[in-house]
């Protein structure tokens, strides 16, 4: 569905993305995640057609993303900010917007499949920051597009909202839509990307499915100790929280060996914690 090879984009002088290449191959759910200023952004703009690459090649359907007849009619997508008019209801907002699309669909089944029914006469103006983000991901599926592109599609929500967003994701999938999500979220990303490419100073840090980006690092185990316990049988850091930290590639092994020393010694562990290495561990890990 998408093919990026060597894409490069500088802003004078300045070089936000540097020789990236990567492919989104039909029905999958690809995270573009990264740090700050990493070239996310810059990335799915010129991948959505909204600029054009300094270098390289960009390919959406087997087409420039610039060749927009082509490839517009078969994208949905939700920006980070929209630029809906406060004084048209979420029904006008839907039915202009979709309405460029020239897919065909009806703004009372896409307001349905956000949860917004009861809104459609509201002006967008009287929305809440949460309702507008559905009105934005509603317009996005307006005509079941093949490609959506969702930029941080639960910012703002309540986990009732983003729940509901993600079912609407999920019923999209098996549909066979394709999805290209960025969100600081690293948990929604680590639950559902088939693959992730992890970006950091315009580049890939890492980028593969979810077990090999954390594959290489240690799990952990977290948990809290009285002042007064004996010595450990495993090494152990502090982290800010005033918990130890232990780091293991045999996670199931040194969790024994913890927990038969803890009954041994009658050492209650506080807010123990055992699981295997997060995204949010492979972000820390980065420039460290
Ligand atoms: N129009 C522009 N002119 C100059 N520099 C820009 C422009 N747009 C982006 N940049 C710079 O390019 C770099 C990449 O920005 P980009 O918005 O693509 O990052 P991002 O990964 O989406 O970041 P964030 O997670 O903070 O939204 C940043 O250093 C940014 O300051």
């Amino acid at each position: 569905m998408i093919e990026v090879d060597a894409l490069n984009v500088r802003y004078g002088d300045f070089h936000a993305v540097k020789d990236l290449t990567f492919e989104v191959a039909r029905g999958e759910l690809y995270a573009l995640l990264g740090t700050n200023g990493a070239g996310k952004t810059s990335t799915l703009e010129v991948v959505e057609g909204h600029r054009g690459a300094s270098s390289g090649s960009v390919r959406v359907f087997g087409r420039s993303p610039l060749d927009r007849r082509a490839v517009r009619p078969r994208v949905g997508i939700m920006l980070q900010e929209s630029g809906f008019s406060p004084d048209l209801t979420a029904r006008e907002s839907v039915r202009l917007i979709g309405g460029l699309t020239r897919r065909s669909d009806t703004a009372e089944r896409v307001l349905g499949v956000v949860g917004l029914t009861g809104k459609a006469a509201t002006r967008v103006a009287q929305l809440s920051g949460g309702e507008k983000r559905r009105l934005d991901f509603a317009t996005a599926v307006w005509g079941s597009p093949e490609l959506v592109f969702l930029d941080e599609p639960t910012t703002g929500l309540d986990i009732q909202s983003r729940d509901d967003l993600w079912a609407a994701v999920d019923r999209l999938r098996e549909d066979g839509a394709t999805v290209v999500l960025t969100t600081h979220y690293l948990e929604e990303a680590q639950q559902r990307a088939d693959r992730i490419g992890l970006m950091h100073q315009g580049r890939f840090h890492r980028e593969g499915t979810v077990p090999e980006l954390t594959g290489t690092l240690p799990a952990t185990i977290r948990f809290g100790l009285p002042a007064a316990a004996p010595a450990l049988p495993l090494a152990a850091t502090r982290e800010a929280d005033g918990r130890l930290l232990v780091r293991t590639h045999a996670l199931q092994r040194d969790l024994h060996a913890l927990l038969d020393w803890a009954r041994a010694a009658h050492v209650h562990l506080a807010d123990l914690e055992a699981g295997p290495t997060r995204l949010d561990d492979v972000f820390r890990a980065i420039g460290g």
